[in-house]
């Protein structure tokens, strides 16, 4: 997915790590694409995140995945947040895994 490229990646081992294995108790919030989860990305410095896990099932959800990257890079506003990195790959299943860390 070259129109990502921009960004910097994570794996998904580091986001299932971070968010105790999207465990329902890290879930902050849901949307219509799917659901986000509070993550602790690296523990030492306890860098708290937002990871947006799209739901893949969703129609229309791997476009909004490319649109949300694109948007957010380039908009700088204080009621936003800013994208850290991305993570497009497969899951432990080998189904595909997208998700945006805020
Ligand atoms: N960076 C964040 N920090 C804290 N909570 C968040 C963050 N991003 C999203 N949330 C929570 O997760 C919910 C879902 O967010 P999400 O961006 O998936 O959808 P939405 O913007 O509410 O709706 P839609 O998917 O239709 O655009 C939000 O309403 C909010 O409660």
């Amino acid at each position: 997915m070259s129109s990502i490229n921009f960004l910097p990646k994570v794996s998904y081992q580091t986001l299932h790590h971070a968010t105790g294995g999207f465990s329902p108790s890290n879930q902050i919030g849901s949307g219509g694409f799917g659901s986000v989860y509070k993550g602790i990305l690296n523990q030492e410095e306890n860098n708290v995140v937002a990871i947006k896990v799209l739901n893949l099932q969703q129609k229309g959800a791997s476009k909004r995945f490319v649109v949300e990257c694109n948007a957010l890079r380039n908009i700088r506003h204080r009621n936003l947040v800013k994208i850290l990195t991305c993570c497009s790959c497969t899951d432990y299943n080998g189904n595909d895994f997208k998700a945006l860390v805020f």
